[in-house]
């Protein structure tokens, strides 16, 4: 498969670290330098794109794909106020985008884990729930794009929860979601419910970004072909 990375930093150089490993072709390596292969002449060249930058630069490099009509795989966390434009773009197009918080196996099952424990918990008053994540100083958003996916599963099953702040809170409808930011630390997610006779926490921690390259290469190969939105629940049949 003939891969266009967009996007050349941490991530962009882990995936293509994997995608030589299982005998794809990197045909183009874009980074904020190279910004002109964005071009829809180069990045016809690629059977699917995979786009890894920053909050602000997501939603041109997703658009850009779409018209040269290749699909496009995408990670970059921060940008989702856009999200509603690239879905009806993407339709419109005839096109296909897959994106995904988080693109490692484990804490796709994770989420599958938060969505229950969160089932479990809602019809318990004693417990509040709360989040943390840590990252690298590196990042640029806070809170995490996965933070942000954890919180609003509970939000849709937790009553009482109508939103989420990024600081300490004590406003019992608003889930506090707290950012650290030390190094090294490619992420860690833990959610604890809480209540005066005990606790429950679930952790993920990531030790590497192997996982979510590796499950990016695989959702870019599952994608090749396709038409359509999808998301990692898609590619793993969870
Ligand atoms: N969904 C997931 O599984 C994961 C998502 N991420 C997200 O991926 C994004 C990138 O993360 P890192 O690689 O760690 O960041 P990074 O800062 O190491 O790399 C970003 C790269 O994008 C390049 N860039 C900036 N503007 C560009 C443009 N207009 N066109 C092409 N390239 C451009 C920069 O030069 C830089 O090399 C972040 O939003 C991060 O939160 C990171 C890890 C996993
Ligand atoms: O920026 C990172 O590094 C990561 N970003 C993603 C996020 O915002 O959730 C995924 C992972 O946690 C690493």
């Amino acid at each position: 498969m003939k891969i266009a990375l967009i996007g050349y930093g941490k991530m962009g150089q882990a995936i293509e670290a994997i995608a030589l490993g299982r005998g794809h072709e990197i045909v183009h390596r874009i980074d904020i330098n190279s910004s002109h292969l964005l071009e829809k002449e180069h990045l016809q060249q690629a059977d699917v794109a995979i786009e890894f930058t920053t909050p602000e630069t997501a939603y041109d490099n997703i658009i850009r794909c779409f018209d040269a009509n290749v699909p496009v795989v995408c990670g970059t966390t921060g940008w989702l106020d856009k999200l509603p434009q690239v879905k009806s773009q993407c339709l419109e197009k005839h096109q296909a985008f897959l994106y995904a918080s988080n693109f490692s196996i484990g804490v796709n099952i994770f989420f599958e884990l938060n969505r229950r424990l969160a089932e479990l918990m809602a019809p318990q008053s004693a417990y509040g729930v709360s989040m943390e994540e840590i990252h690298h100083t590196q990042k640029k958003d806070a809170p995490s794009g996965t933070a942000i996916t954890l919180a609003e599963q509970i939000l849709e099953k937790v009553p009482g929860k109508k939103g989420w702040v990024n600081e300490e809170s004590t406003d019992p409808a608003q889930l506090a979601i707290i950012s650290k930011r030390i190094n090294p630390a490619p992420g860690t997610h833990t959610i604890t419910y809480s209540s005066p006779i005990d606790d429950i926490t679930i952790t993920h921690t990531a030790h590497s970004r192997e996982g979510f390259a590796a499950g990016a290469v695989t959702a870019a190969e599952w994608l090749k072909g396709k038409k359509g939105i999808f998301t990692m629940k898609d590619v793993l049949s969870l």
